[in-house]
């Protein structure tokens, strides 16, 4: 997602003065060879594993990292290390904990060339993007820092001169388990907040994007956070339900799809373990005709293409109002076709490869069966091969905009995760929202209009945890994220994440003598 302030916060002159370790890096040459595990404070090799997994560039189809995926043992030292970490860190005060992770974001915005470079070498998408969640990830670390140091409890008067107060304590070893999207951002999203509690972190990135989520490690080191406070475990499905089954894991917070949230769910229950989860959508995007119309053409672009399309909350059922059906869809068209492809690493770019060959595949599918069904395919929805001969084995696909939509084809009721947008037409106020709200997801949603009255009636009918006006996927860390349905339960950012990562004490205190009952 998008901060609004994230253009005017990024200097290219402020950039180019500083010393970079980039330069180094460029599309086609990068790989890693030091441990992407990273365990009491340093990178280690894991101590046992469970299979080996391969890391690649999606812009050359390239192999950047093999690593092992860590097994039981590992996960298990990952773990007691972070049990040792918490004694230390949760012992100290909130104003020493927000010195610390305000250090750490200092530290991430200083690197922030590198850490988005790396991004876009092992996701895909564009710098320039990169750039902007590397922004929000260090926003991420300040803004809980901020609330590390006012925290508190309350104190209640009882009779007689008794009291009782609460004490926000930490939860103890809480468990990240992450989606390839934002591997930087989701890593900053889960520990920031529960650092800020108090609590210790083992985190587990995608196997597709094993190698950002060190750099926070070795950042939060360099910071002065205890070692063994925050590690990395790598792996997949069986590394993960290790972490979840864990008896010394405390918490669980999770992103990626709502089948692995329910496993994830179901894992945790077992142990009464609290989770967040931040799972898939199918939001609804509705245009009325009183809008802006540049902007709501802009909204539809935001909310359909950043990250190749393969972001969670995105739009991706576009209703457009009749009247403005035709002139709409025309300039989404135009625009769209303007987003320039290619080498994530150059400047201009603004569309990168998709994550990986098998999920272009499912993604380039999802067209073919769009077309069977009766949509009409006005722009994109075919792979894209960039001139540069380093790029060809790269995994690109134009932007695709659909029309001819029904809300019974599979394209409007199913997650794409891919950059296919699809427009569908609608008459009236109530008409669009029983439509937008018959899903079994429940993540965003999105309304342009200029009748500010219509704008809040509608949002508030919106079956939705995250509801924009005349905007899409601005992701300001002060307002919380999450899901309504079977997107998911609890929440990411804001105020409100303090109270998932840490649990409540009441403590009565008696100033007379014990009323006894016998
Ligand atoms: N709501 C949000 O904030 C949000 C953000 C990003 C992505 N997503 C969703 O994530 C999906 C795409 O991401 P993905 O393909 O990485 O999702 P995924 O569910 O396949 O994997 C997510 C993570 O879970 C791990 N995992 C897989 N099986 C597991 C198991 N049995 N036990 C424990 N961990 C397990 C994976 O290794 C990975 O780290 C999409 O549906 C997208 O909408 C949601
Ligand atoms: O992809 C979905 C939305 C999103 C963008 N950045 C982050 C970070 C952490 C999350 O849990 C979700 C998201």
């Amino acid at each position: 997602m998008f901060l609004r302030a994230g253009l005017a916060a990024l200097s290219p002159l402020l950039r180019s003065l500083r010393p970079s370790p980039v330069a180094a890096m460029s599309t086609g040459n990068f790989v890693v060879s030091q441990p992407l595990n990273y365990r009491g404070g340093a990178r280690v090799e894991p101590a046992d594993a469970s299979g080996t997994e391969k890391a690649f560039e999606p812009a050359t189809g390239r192999v950047i990292a093999t690593f092992t995926c860590s097994g039981e043992k590992e996960v298990n030292l990952a773990v007691q290390n972070a049990k040792a970490a918490f004694k230390i860190w949760s012992q100290k005060s909130g104003m020493e904990r927000c010195r610390i992770l305000l250090e750490a974001a200092r530290i991430i915005r200083e690197r922030e060339d590198e850490i988005a470079t790396m991004e876009c070498i092992n996701n895909g998408k564009s710098i320039f993007e990169a750039r902007l969640d590397i922004n929000i990830s260090w926003q991420c670390l300040e803004y809980y820092a901020g609330l590390a140091a006012s925290m508190a409890g309350e104190h209640i008067q009882l009779p007689g001169g008794s009291f009782g107060y609460t004490r926000r304590e930490p939860l103890g070893v809480c468990v990240g388990i992450g989606a390839w999207n934002y591997p930087f951002q989701i890593a900053s999203w889960k520990s920031a907040p529960a650092l800020a509690c108090g609590n210790a972190m083992v985190f587990k990135p995608s196997p597709f994007t094993p190698v950002s989520a060190l750099l926070l490690a070795e950042i939060y080191t360099e910071a002065g956070v205890p070692p063994g406070l925050f590690n990395v475990v790598q792996g997949g499905a069986a590394t993960g339900q290790f972490l979840c089954q864990h008896p010394d894991v405390a918490k669980v917070s999770f992103t990626g799809s709502v089948p692995t949230g329910m496993k994830i769910m179901e894992m945790s229950a077992k142990g009464i373990k609290p989770v967040t989860l931040e799972l898939g959508g199918k939001s609804p995007l509705i245009i009325f005709s009183d809008c802006d119309m540049n902007n709501a053409v802009k909204g539809a672009l935001m909310a359909n293409f950043l990250t190749q399309g393969q972001v969670c909350c995105n739009g991706t059922r576009v209703f457009v109002q009749k009247e403005i059906l035709d002139k709409f869809t025309e300039e989404v068209v135009k625009q769209t076709q303007r987003i320039k492809i290619g080498d994530p690493l150059l400047e201009d770019t603004r569309m990168g490869p998709l994550i990986n060959r098998p999920h272009l595949e499912r993604v380039l599918g999802f067209v073919k069966v769009a077309k069977e069904q009766g949509a009409k395919v006005l722009c994109g929805g075919d792979i894209y091969v960039p001139e540069d001969p380093k790029l060809k084995d790269g995994y690109y696909m134009r932007p695709c905009v659909l029309t001819n939509c029904r809300d019974d084809m599979t394209c409007v009721k199913e997650e794409i995760f891919g950059p296919v947008m699809s427009i569908l037409s609608f008459d009236t106020e109530a008409e669009v929202l029983e439509r937008a709200n018959d899903t079994t997801f429940g993540l965003a949603a999105g309304v342009f209009t200029r009748d500010i009255q219509r704008a809040h009636r509608v949002v508030a009918e919106l079956q939705a945890g995250t509801c924009f006006i005349n905007n899409y996927n601005v992701s300001p860390v002060e307002l919380p994220f999450g899901g309504y349905k079977k997107s998911g339960f609890g929440r990411e950012n804001g105020r409100v994440t303090i109270e998932y990562y840490s649990q409540l004490k009441t403590v009565c205190v008696e100033m007379g003598d014990v009323e006894s009952a016998f």
